[in-house]
């Protein structure tokens, strides 16, 4: 094992039935990164959090955690995580702090340190003031919020997190991501998180795409960006003709969709002057923008689909 990995996965296979959910993904994780499994609903991540968590004893392959491996050593492979999933899992009759005490048992936290820890972790995700409230009575953000404290309590090296936004208010989410950066910056916790949303990995150091159960890249976000090429031109073109016509000349260059096409241009710049100087030409586009590549741009690029919709809005 790579002793900087905290995360080892060799051609994990799994299979529900007749699904294959995960066809032999390989990836490690570096200690102390910001990790993104970015993918669309169905591509298999919870599948592969599962099976790193010990939830889900996979089909095939293998996996480690902390140099542990997960089949041999779940109890080990447990205590090195710190777990935050889609739906909430508090109890809602207890406390706050009673929720983050009752956690604290169930790791094995030293009793003399519980309430010490307990205190700590409410300071981080800014909730010290609903110490003694009952959890009933807390947002949606702050709970979360609670969630992710609660992952850190028993100092994990590693904290998971599956669309740990999912069904948040953008400002919620914007202190959700406040938080994790603090715990990876400050706190040296390696990170892993999996969601389909695009911003959320744009700034995470490594981005790993699935999709139907495999990896399809695995690089910097900037790379993966890089990998596309120079800039997108979208053109919005009503006439057929036209829009064929370009097609026709950037081969293996452009995409289609509705009458947008898309292309990948190492030299916008020539490309449009070019455009601009043909009267006939610049009269039949109806709109334009040149972009920088997206992460969702690299997605369509490997799988030649989108991970979610897009409605272009062009103007000219
Ligand atoms: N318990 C199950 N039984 C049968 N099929 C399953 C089960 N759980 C997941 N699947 C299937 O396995 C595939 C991968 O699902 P998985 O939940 O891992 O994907 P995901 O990327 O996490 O998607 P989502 O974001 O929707 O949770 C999908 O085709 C899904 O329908």
């Amino acid at each position: 094992m790579d002793s900087a990995a905290v995360i080892e996965v060799s051609d994990l296979r799994h299979s529900y039935s007749s699904v294959e959910a995960l066809r032999g993904v390989s990836f490690s994780v570096p200690k102390g990164s910001f990790f993104a499994l970015l993918g669309p609903n169905g591509a298999g991540k919870t599948t592969l959090v599962h099976a790193l968590c010990t939830l889900l004893r996979p089909s095939g392959g293998n996996v480690s955690v902390a140099g542990l491996d997960v089949r041999r050593a779940p109890r080990a492979v447990r205590r090195s995580l710190g777990l935050v999933f889609q739906e909430a899992s508090l109890d809602d009759r207890l406390t706050v702090f009673e929720n983050l005490i009752f956690h604290a048992r169930i790791y094995q936290v030293p009793r003399q340190e519980r309430r010490r820890r307990a205190w700590k972790v409410l300071a981080l995700v800014e909730l010290e003031q609903w110490a003694n409230a009952p959890v009933s009575d807390l947002s949606r953000g702050m709970k979360r919020r609670l969630e992710i404290g609660r992952a850190m309590l028993h100092e994990p090296t590693l904290v998971v997190l599956d669309e740990p936004t999912t069904g948040l208010d953008v400002q919620s989410r914007r202190r959700i991501w406040e938080y994790l950066e603090r715990l990876q910056k400050d706190h040296g916790v390696t990170l892993l998180l999996t969601t389909h949303q695009i911003s959320e990995a744009e700034g995470a150091d490594w981005v790993a795409i699935i999709d139907q159960g495999r990896l399809q890249a695995l690089d910097h976000p900037a790379r993966l960006r890089q990998g596309i090429g120079g800039k997108l031109i979208n053109l919005q073109i009503g006439d057929d003709a036209f829009r064929q016509a370009l097609s026709d000349r950037f081969p293996g260059k452009c995409k289609q969709r509705d009458s947008v096409i898309q292309i990948e241009a190492e030299d916008p710049d020539s490309l449009l002057r070019e455009l601009v100087a043909d009267e006939h030409q610049w009269r039949m586009v109806d709109g334009l923008e040149v972009v920088d590549p997206s992460l969702e741009d690299v997605f369509i690029n490997l799988t030649g689909r989108e991970l979610r919709d897009r409605t272009a809005n062009l103007s000219r």
